[in-house]
């Protein structure tokens, strides 16, 4: 062994030739940044041809945010439609929230990401399809309960602009810990419908002719930033400044502690939610999902409750150099204290009513009611009497205080 020579111990895992400079968090194997670039994009790859994802010769819109993850995702895609000729023609599809500050930045990302990665873009607005932007809708009814509003909107926008641009497949960024937060707190709603559907890769919904589908479903947050880092891609970092989900950060929490003492648990939540869909009966009416799929790529679901606002790769490093010393360290996982009010009584399973699906009186959206969520919404709003609960696979569920994370995934 010379200086220039390290040890083998030291070596990449996979190529075993030059010296590894990751600890992978998925696996914690050791490895160069040429073989977890690889890896990283080959598993994508292997999701997208085991599940069929993508036709050749289709259009696909990718729910492109600026974020770390649908930028990673149109990055990947791009290179893999080349390198494995998917015949795919990928488009850019952005909704502006109106959100000052936040989308308006972000979205000048997404500008520059459509020209580095050759893509046409399409940008929807809230203001443009509702009247109103999440800065007004914020301004009368306060924070609390508004993802659910950017959630119902951002869902049906993202329909739209598919629809718009003649697509019926839009893939979204969600990732493996997304999914396991997800799984986690429908677990603890004990909401069975919604655990079966937020597993589920691809969704394709009664309520919407418009497939969803998540290639990152296996891929790990921490390494959806190294990747970004690597690769040095172009995307926004700052969270979003009305995002309050406190349960989807204590499941994250969660999640996070257990990834602290085995790498493994993120995937395992994932799959064993995959094992419990498959034991979850169908509901009735064919379990298509609803018009608020549990599964729908926007809202502001992942959103704040401990993500780094920048700084994400100072931490992730620390991280990396940390994990060896953590090993076989036992961490405390702290559960929520307090039940939420208006939880109570949804730990069985419930049982839900048939929908029959229709089109809304007003703007002619598939729904199973007189009116879509959004409509439903929107009327509150313009009568400066923002509604207070709201209809949720036939049941109805207040929009403060314990719903948050129902309208997203
Ligand atoms: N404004 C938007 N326009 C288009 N797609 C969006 C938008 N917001 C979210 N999405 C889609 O939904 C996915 C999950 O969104 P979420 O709000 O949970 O953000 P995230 O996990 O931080 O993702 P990202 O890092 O891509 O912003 C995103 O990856 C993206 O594909």
């Amino acid at each position: 062994m010379t200086a220039s020579n390290p040890p083998l111990s030291k070596l990449c895992a996979h190529c075993k030739t030059v010296r590894a400079q990751i600890l992978r968090p998925k696996t914690h194997e050791r490895l160069c940044k040429t073989c977890f670039t690889t890896v990283f994009e080959s598993e994508i790859h292997a999701t997208i041809t085991t599940h069929t994802l993508f036709q050749r010769g289709s259009r696909v819109a990718i729910g492109a945010s600026g974020g770390k993850d649908s930028t990673v995702l149109a990055s990947v895609l791009k290179t893999l439609n080349t390198r494995y000729d998917y015949g795919v023609e990928f488009v850019l599809l952005s909704i502006d929230e109106g959100i000052t500050g936040y989308r308006d930045d972000s979205l000048e990302t997404v500008k520059r990401n459509a020209v580095q990665y050759g893509m046409e873009l399409c940008i929807l607005g809230y203001r443009e399809l509702y009247g109103w932007s999440m800065d007004e809708v914020v301004a009368q009814i306060g924070k609390k309960g508004n993802c659910t509003y950017c959630g119902v909107f951002r869902r049906q926008a993202l329909d739209r602009g598919a629809a718009r641009l003649g697509i019926t497949h839009v893939v979204t960024g969600h990732n493996a810990d997304d999914i396991a937060e997800t799984v986690v707190m429908n677990l603890l709603r004990g909401d069975l419908p919604r655990l079966q559907r937020c597993t589920s890769i691809v969704t394709e919904s009664a309520s919407s002719p418009i497939a969803r589908s998540k290639p990152l479903k296996y891929a790990y947050e921490k390494e959806i930033v190294l990747y970004a880092h690597y690769k040095q891609l172009d995307y926004f970092t700052t969270e979003c400044i009305y995002s309050p989900e406190a349960f989807r950060g204590s499941a994250r929490s969660l999640i996070k502690s257990l990834e602290r003492v085995r790498p493994s648990a993120i995937l395992d939540i994932v799959r064993s939610g995959e094992a419990f869909a498959g034991m979850v009966a169908e509901r009735p009416g064919g379990g298509g999902g609803s018009e608020q799929s549990a599964e729908s790529g926007g809202g502001c679901g992942s959103g704040g409750g401990g993500r780094g606002a920048g700084g994400e790769m100072a931490d992730m490093e620390k991280e990396l150099v940390a994990a060896e010393a953590a090993k076989g360290l036992e961490t405390e996982i702290l559960m929520p204290g307090k039940r939420r009010k208006g939880l109570k009584g949804q730990q069985t399973p419930k049982v839900v009513k048939e929908q029959v699906m229709g089109n809304c009186r007003k703007c002619g959206y598939l729904t199973s009611q007189e009116f879509c969520q959004a409509c439903a919404l929107i009327e509150g709003l313009n009568k400066n009497r923002p509604r207070r609960m709201i209809e949720v696979d036939g049941e109805e569920v207040g929009l403060n205080g314990g719903v948050e994370g129902l309208s997203l995934r």
